[in-house]
Formats: structure tokens, C-alpha cells, sequence
């Protein structure tokens, strides 16, 4: 059964930011410092809500040279809103078939991103990890954010 995960959304000073929620009563949960990516998530919750209504916050980091993060979604300050799914490669076949794009296609079997109608960008997790499959195991990302 399609499970709410998290809205992601991007900040420009991480622990101001965890101090804003805590305020409010969350948490945080857990953070990752992506090094390849240059960027750290944190992800918050209200006590009792770990892992079944989050907050990811993305950080991305300044570039080498101190000038503005190369990559950062395009400025968009909303990232995405994410759902964990029974079946990755049926939910974007489902999506596809009724003509949206799967703009970052699921071909680890684990993780995918599709855009509403209004651009917002949603993120489809499996629960676990398919096998890779055709069409999706080559599938080109078409768009980022
Ligand atoms: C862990 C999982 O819930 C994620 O959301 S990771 C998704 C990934 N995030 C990033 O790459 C963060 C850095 C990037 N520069 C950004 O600002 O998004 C990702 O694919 N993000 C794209 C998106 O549409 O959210
Ligand atoms: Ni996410």
C-alpha cells in the first residue's frame, strides 16, 4: 500500500533550520553528509513519527571556491514530496500509461522521480529493491528538478 515517506525541502543554514523545527517539537532523526554530491539531508519528525511523516531538509553545500552551490534544484526552495510504493516499475508504468513523465526513471529498481502536472516533483521509493528491468534499467533521466 503507497505509504507518505516526506517533503523535502532545500535550506541555506541547516542547524538554523533544525533549531526553527525543534522549536515547533521535532526531532532529528537522522543526516547524511553526501560527499559526491556535495550536500548533507537531515531528516526531522514529531516524536512518535520517525519514518511515517518526515521532514528531509537538503543542504547544499557552497562550492570549492565558496561561490553558490553548483547544483541546487534550480533554486527551488520545495524539493519533493515522497511516497513509498509496493511496486516502483507498476507505479511509473501506471504514470507513463496515462502520459506523465518519469523525468528520473527507476532503474536501480529502488528510487524514481515524477513531476504533477504543476512541475512538483514527487519521489517514489520501493519498499526494498527490485531487480533492475527493461524499459527502465537504461532509461536517460530526462529532467532533473
Ligand atoms: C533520500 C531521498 O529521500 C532523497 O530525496 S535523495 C534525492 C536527491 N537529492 C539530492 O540530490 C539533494 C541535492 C540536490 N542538489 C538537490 O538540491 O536536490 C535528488 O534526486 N534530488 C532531486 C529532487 O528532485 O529532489
Ligand atoms: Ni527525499
Amino acid at each position: 500500500m503507497v505509504k507518505y515517506l516526506h517533503s523535502m525541502i532545500r535550506v541555506s543554514d541547516p542547524d538554523a533550520t533544525v533549531d526553527f523545527f525543534k522549536l515547533i517539537g521535532l526531532e532529528e532523526v537522522r543526516r547524511f553528509d553526501v560527499e559526491a554530491g556535495r550536500f548533507t539531508l537531515i531528516f526531522l519528525a514529531a516524536p512518535g513519527q520517525e519514518g511515517v511523516a518526515e521532514v528531509e531538509l537538503t543542504y547544499n553545500w557552497p562550492a570549492e571556491d565558496g561561490s553558490d552551490p553548483e547544483d541546487y534544484g534550480g533554486g527551488r526552495n520545495f524539493g519533493h514530496l515522497a511516497y513509498r510504493v509496493e511496486d516502483i516499475y507498476e507505479t511509473c508504468l501506471r504514470l507513463a500509461d496515462a502520459g506523465h513523465t518519469i523525468h528520473r526513471p527507476p532503474r536501480d529498481g529502488h528510487m524514481a522521480f515524477v513531476k504533477s502536472p504543476d512541475g512538483i516533483s514527487v519521489e517514489l521509493l520501493q519498499d526494498g529493491k527490485l531487480e533492475p528491468k527493461e524499459p527502465w534499467a537504461n532509461m536517460e533521466n530526462t529532467g532533473s528538478w
